[in-house]
């Protein structure tokens, strides 16, 4: 144990706060391991106050056991110091599973970064941005600079180019990672739906309301809302959601109260905003609001460098599609060759579908031919954009279904929902 002269000086006050400058969890550790400082982002992972994390001990905040600091039979990983590499994986408070950077200082400080693992994420998947294109690397510089502040951001781009991707590597690069990360798509709901989902409401506030329902800002509350297709929102919604960003604060359907809501929001779209705004289809001070801080994500056909990684991992992603690596003559040819209307989703189901014809044997150019495009063929055909023509072929050629149409247009079903509704909207 070490005597109180031992332990080093207080922690100026207000260093906490100077510490939310980190946008990672972070706290600092003294030398009987009791909590001195806490980011605001470590409160949030750690779902306590800022003050109630203040003196307590590694053992009960890192180890999720009861009592002061270490005492059991295991080394505890703020002795050992710094860590090098991915870090520790250490069991919290309720179950949370952390991985720990520590950083130890002479002065006897320990600084200890904290990451939550494992939670909504897809199956061994580290929500990285796979591609080493300049396009890719500037587009994640810029992204890793806003995702520190608490900037409304707006991605722009095709579908399929990665808009909800890039909106998941923002939030775990942000301080409110160890928050919810809630998604919602207006092109899929209809207008009465995308306000209920959005904002809740109360028990009676409609027919069929027979409870209170809490909405997806709620659900959101510490973390960031994803807001797909933005430009799909009619414009009754538009004027509530800006009230919502400008004020923090929000109101259930056929609520009387507010309820404050600290929610980071990215919205994307793959429409051209300003020029809705034009035609008046987009409320303009809505579009200043999310353009803030605009992110374009360009098309893969202007970042073809970024091809053969993105296959490559969706290869290795794909049941023993790893041993067909690296991807190299012909079939990286026929990768290459293609112009990829369907974005990275497109190069995705390509890829994880001439895995699967593959088998045990190994990977050719054909494999990558989509059936309507060939016939068979042996080289894969250049395909144009979504055309209404394309989409009716497609859809007749599996008796109308949606799932599969989408499958053969190599883009999500989501997408092709949106594009029929226009093609039925006329638009
Ligand atoms: N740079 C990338 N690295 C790894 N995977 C990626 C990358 N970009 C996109 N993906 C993957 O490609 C698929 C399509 O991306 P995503 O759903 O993010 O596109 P989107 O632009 O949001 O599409 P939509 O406009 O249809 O909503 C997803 O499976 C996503 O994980």
């Amino acid at each position: 144990m070490l005597s109180l002269t031992e332990t080093p000086a207080l922690m100026p006050p207000g260093l906490g706060e100077a510490m939310d400058l980190i946008p990672e969890a972070f706290l600092i550790f003294d030398r009987d391991h009791r909590v001195v400082a806490a980011n605001t982002a470590a409160a949030a992972l750690l779902s306590r106050s800022r003050e109630a994390l203040l003196g307590r001990g590694c053992q009960e905040i890192l180890h999720g056991r009861p009592g002061p600091s270490c005492s059991g039979p295991e080394r505890c990983p703020l002795e050992a110091g710094h860590t090098a590499g991915p870090g520790v994986l250490v069991e919290a408070a309720g179950g949370a599973r952390l991985r720990l950077r520590i950083t130890a200082s002479p002065a006897g400080w320990t600084g200890v970064f904290l990451q939550p693992e494992g939670h909504a994420r897809e199956a061994g998947d580290d929500i990285s941005l796979v591609g080493h294109s300049a396009a890719l690397r500037g587009l994640m510089d810029m992204v890793e600079r806003v995702a520190a502040t608490q900037a409304t951001v707006l991605l722009l781009g095709e579908s399929g180019v990665g808009k909800e991707r890039v909106a998941e590597y923002l939030h775990r690069r942000s301080r409110r990672a160890g928050g919810a990360l809630v998604v919602v798509d207006c092109s899929t709901l209809g207008e009465s739906l995308i306000e209920a989902e959005l904002f809740g409401y109360e028990k009676g506030a409609f027919t069929g309301a027979d409870r209170r329902k809490t909405g997806l800002f709620e659900a959101a509350h510490g973390g960031t809302l994803f807001i797909d297709e933005v430009g799909e929102m009619p414009l009754a919604l538009q004027s509530k959601l800006l009230r919502a960003l400008e004020t923090s604060r929000i109101r259930r359907v056929g609520g009387t109260g507010y309820i404050d809501v600290d929610v980071r929001v990215v919205a994307a779209t793959h429409r051209d905003l300003a020029a809705m705004v034009g035609e008046g289809g987009f409320r303009q001070d809505l579009y200043y609001r999310l353009s803030a801080f605009p992110v374009r994500i360009p098309p893969l056909r202007e970042r073809p460098e970024d091809i053969l990684p993105l296959a490559e991992h969706f290869l290795r992603q794909a049941d023993g599609g790893a041993r067909h690596l690296p991807l190299e003559g012909a079939v990286a040819a026929a990768l290459q060759g293609h112009d990829y209307p369907g974005n990275v989703r497109e190069l995705k189901n390509m890829v994880t579908r001439a895995a699967i014809l593959a088998g045990d044997g190994p990977l050719r150019p054909e494999h990558f031919a989509m059936p309507e495009a060939d016939g068979g063929g042996a080289a894969p055909a250049r395909r144009g954009r979504l055309d209404p023509g394309r989409i009716r072929a497609a859809l007749a050629a599996c008796d109308g279904h949606r799932g599969e149409a989408a499958r053969r247009l190599g883009v999500s079903e989501r997408t092709l929902y949106r594009y029929l509704r226009r093609l039925e909207g006329g638009g």
